[in-house]
């Protein structure tokens, strides 16, 4: 399998969260391509799940690769870059759907003792796809219910040939904040017969970022980001509307229902002081990413080993991962693998360096074959 080659047509079709249509035929085509008699391939909605017979199995060990794009415009001006205008594989998954069809590739030719389920998840970056798989693997498929369960994301700021990861809290709890205000908006000249949405939407926003300096304890850690404010149509004529898109992201979903009272409170008090309506909408939610101590210790002592593999104790980190409702029920783990891009996730120039597909699926293949 040319793994270099995979990618690059996988970067050429990004789509977002249950569109992966492309996707999902690109990905069945190549598994269909590789020989079946040890293969049992299911499909859920946009996603595939592949089980691989192993020589003499006694559990099913999981690969989850996540395999939706974001809606965002690339900018790296590589040769094969996105085809769908607006959307962009900027967050690896790529990477990672490429590797997981080198390990698949390298199960089928060098069968391990143990069956393995590779998992094909939509919608990572949002709505979130872990949590309807894992309860249709659960209800549907319990034949396909995996003993552990692993998967990695590519990190822009490691070197390549660098795996980080640790035992317990990866990533954090996340919930994502839309955020409408509606009041009267009129003539630019006349304020004062207006609410105008802009300013009671751009002090909201100010307002919010009072929430982590002032309401969460110091020795704990949260974020709320608003990554995207809008506010009216035209220059001349005050805001009827506005909005602001964000994320809220906490260590714990203690810290994140106090995130949540004060957000409404603070809206509440916008309303009345700006006499008009906000409304909240907290879109998908992400259990934080917990690994599993001792699988996370055995992974880390496996790296360590490894020639040309170099093995770093990570923090957590405040990125989100609906990996984590996973993690919630099988024990499992996550780790971040280097891939050096002078641009990090979600931007637009984001440039994983390939080399990881030279030796990260022979890698997951012995660790696989050790657990
Ligand atoms: C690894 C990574 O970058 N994950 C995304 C997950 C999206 C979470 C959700 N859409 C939200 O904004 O809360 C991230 O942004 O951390």
């Amino acid at each position: 399998m040319d793994l270099i080659t995979i990618r690059r047509e996988l970067h050429m079709i990004p789509e977002i969260g249950f569109q992966e249509f492309k996707t999902q035929q690109y990905l069945l085509e190549k598994i269909r391509s590789l020989p079946q008699d040890r293969l049992e391939i299911a499909q859920w909605k946009t996603g595939v799940a592949v089980k691989v017979i192993g020589q003499n199995a006694t559990k099913l060990i999981a690969w989850r690769t996540d395999i939706d794009g974001l809606p965002i415009a690339e900018n790296t001006g590589l040769p094969y870059s996105s085809a769908h205008e607006g959307f962009m594989h900027a967050c690896g998954h790529d990477i990672h759907m490429a590797n997981a069809l080198g390990l698949l590739d390298r199960l089928i030719k060098n069968p391990i003792q143990q069956d393995v389920l590779i998992i094909f998840q939509p919608a990572e970056e949002r709505p979130g796809g872990a949590l309807p798989f894992r309860e249709w693997l659960k209800t549907e498929r319990p034949d396909l219910w995996p003993d552990e369960i692993y998967a990695m994301h590519i990190a822009p700021d490691l070197p390549v040939g660098t795996v980080a990861t640790k035992p317990g809290l990866l990533f954090a709890n996340t919930s994502e904040l839309f955020i409408d205000l509606h009041g009267k908006g009129g003539h630019a000249a006349f304020p004062h017969l207006t609410e105008d949405m802009a300013v009671a939407g751009a002090s909201l926003l100010m307002q919010l970022q009072t929430i982590v300096s002032r309401n969460i304890n110091p020795m704990d850690s949260a974020v709320l980001t608003v990554g995207k404010f809008t506010a009216g149509t035209v220059q001349n004529v005050i805001a009827e509307h506005a909005r602001l898109e964000g994320t809220i992201r906490t260590l714990n979903n203690e810290s994140m229902l106090k995130m949540k009272q004060r957000i409404e409170a603070i809206c509440k008090a916008v309303e009345t002081g700006a006499n008009c309506r906000v409304s909240i909408d907290y879109g998908a939610s992400y259990r934080e990413v917990e690994n599993d101590a001792e699988l996370a210790e055995m992974f880390l002592d496996f790296a360590e080993e490894t020639d040309g593999i170099t093995a770093v104790r990570a923090d957590a980190a405040m990125t989100g991962e609906d990996f984590g409702y996973f993690t919630e029920q099988i024990s499992g783990m996550m780790f971040w693998a280097g891939v050096a891009s002078e641009f990090g996730l979600h931007h637009a120039k984001l440039d994983p360096d390939e080399k990881i597909l030279e030796f990260m699926p022979d890698f997951i293949h012995r660790f696989f074959s050790e657990v």
